[in-house]
């Protein structure tokens, strides 16, 4: 195993040969889930007025008796303020309408006889108005630069105007796959073929992360045609994923292309089951060599791919910290990724495949766990969690 890197040092390799894409403005519908890169702030104070939080009335605490009250008109929400009131006399008020200035308490409908003619329970000067600038004052920071933007985030940008956040620009993914025993999955096999299943799986995991995919092709086992797709796949995308042809068959093209377009990659072979046959070229476009099998692909693309495509967005890797099923066992020189499945309340499960190209057994797996080799294997440390997609 002397020339396999170790996990850490090709994720290390990864993370420091790739930097974050540039930035573009996005609406608020394409920005949520990324990251902010210029911060939003308060335009106006938050709330921009006195806002009424309940249906009812609104009236001067110093100047209305609860038992005789005149109703002088309705203020409804986006009415502009009114006139002044005469004492005694009270607005009927809705929520989201701006308290009047000569008003300092609402009393909702609840607490009112049904002619609104009195006032039924006890009530405190003040209350149900939600102050103007009690949340935020005009020229501060709402949302600081590097936050990754989610729903309230998107209120608050859109409360202050701001249509439009930016953001780093969305990967643009390629995917090729390789294989003459490979056909596409409408086709029908002869008895020495397979429908390939590698290209579907990686383009609903890329569609799942709301990334572009902008090329997407298969290719034979044969020099002429790859070296023309290669061409093709490069042109077009910030990260290109390959699988097949990347460990030591006859037929396994992909290194030595790769090596006459890109020279050598920052590494090819980890100390890894599945994965081992792993090579990365650092771009752009940010190459991937997964291996053909279709556990090894899965797996090698949430443990590296996926995580790239996040440094790539500026985020940090989807991951999470779990305890080892009771029943995992590490392998002895490799760092196994187990499929494990992992669900709210329930006991992570394993289910290992009888090898890398049994996706059946892994079918109910939700992502891998990374298992160090039995030489730094702890049951009672927290193994890291590869999520396939969300
Ligand atoms: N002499 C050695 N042979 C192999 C080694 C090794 O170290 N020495 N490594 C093994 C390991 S580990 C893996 S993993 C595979 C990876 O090989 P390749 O990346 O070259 O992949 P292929 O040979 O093209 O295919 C492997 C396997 O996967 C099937 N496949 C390929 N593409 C698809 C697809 N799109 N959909 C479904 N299935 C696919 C293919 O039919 C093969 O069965 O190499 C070992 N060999
Ligand atoms: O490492 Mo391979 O990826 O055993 O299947």
């Amino acid at each position: 195993m002397a020339d396999l890197l170790s996990v850490a040092e090709a994720d290390a390799c990864i993370r420091e040969s790739m930097t974050t894409l540039p930035a573009e403005r996005a609406t608020l519908s394409r920005a949520i889930g990324r990251r902010l890169l210029s911060p939003v702030l308060a335009d106006r104070s938050l709330p921009p007025y006195d806002r009424s939080m309940m249906d009812g009335i609104a009236f001067s605490s110093s100047s209305i008796n609860p038992d005789k009250i005149e109703i002088a008109g309705l203020h409804a929400a986006g009415d502009p303020p009114p006139d002044a009131l005469e004492a005694g006399q009270a607005w009927e008020i809705m929520t989201g309408a701006m308290v009047p200035e000569d008003c300092d308490t609402v009393v909702p409908y609840e607490s009112l006889a049904d002619d609104h003619s009195r006032i039924t329970s006890r009530f405190k000067p003040g209350q149900f108005i939600h102050k103007a600038g009690s949340d935020a004052k005009e020229g501060d920071i709402l949302i600081p630069a590097g936050t990754t933007l989610g729903a309230p985030e998107v209120a608050i940008a859109a409360s202050v105007g701001q249509n439009s956040l930016t953001v780093p620009r969305l990967p643009r993914v390629g995917i090729l796959t390789t294989g003459d025993e490979a056909i596409h999955p409408a086709a029908t096999p002869k008895p020495w073929q397979i429908r390939r299943s590698n290209g579907p799986t990686l383009a609903a995991l890329i569609s799942m992360l709301g990334l572009p995919l902008n090329f997407h092709q298969h290719g034979p086992d044969d020099e002429d045609a790859l070296t023309t797709l290669l061409e093709q796949a490069m042109e077009s995308v910030d990260l290109l994923i390959i699988s097949g042809g990347i460990s030591k068959g006859k037929k396994d093209f992909v290194r030595r292309l790769l090596d006459a377009r890109l020279g050598k990659p920052a590494f090819h072979g980890i100390a890894l089951r599945p994965g081992k046959p792993l090579a990365f070229w650092p771009g752009p476009p940010d190459v991937f060599a997964l291996p053909g099998n279709p556990v090894s692909a899965l797996a090698t693309f949430a443990r590296f791919v996926r995580p790239a495509l996040h440094q790539l967005q500026g985020l940090a890797p989807p991951t999470r910290l779990l305890r080892a099923p009771d029943s995992l066992e590490p392998l002895e020189h490799l760092t196994w990724l187990a499929p494990v499945a992992v669900a709210t309340g329930k006991k992570t499960t394993l289910h290992p495949p009888q090898n890398s190209g049994d996706y059946i057994s892994i079918s109910p797996s939700t992502g891998v766990l990374e298992v160090p080799p039995v030489s730094s294997f702890s049951r009672s440390a927290a193994l890291t969690y590869y999520p396939y997609a969300l």
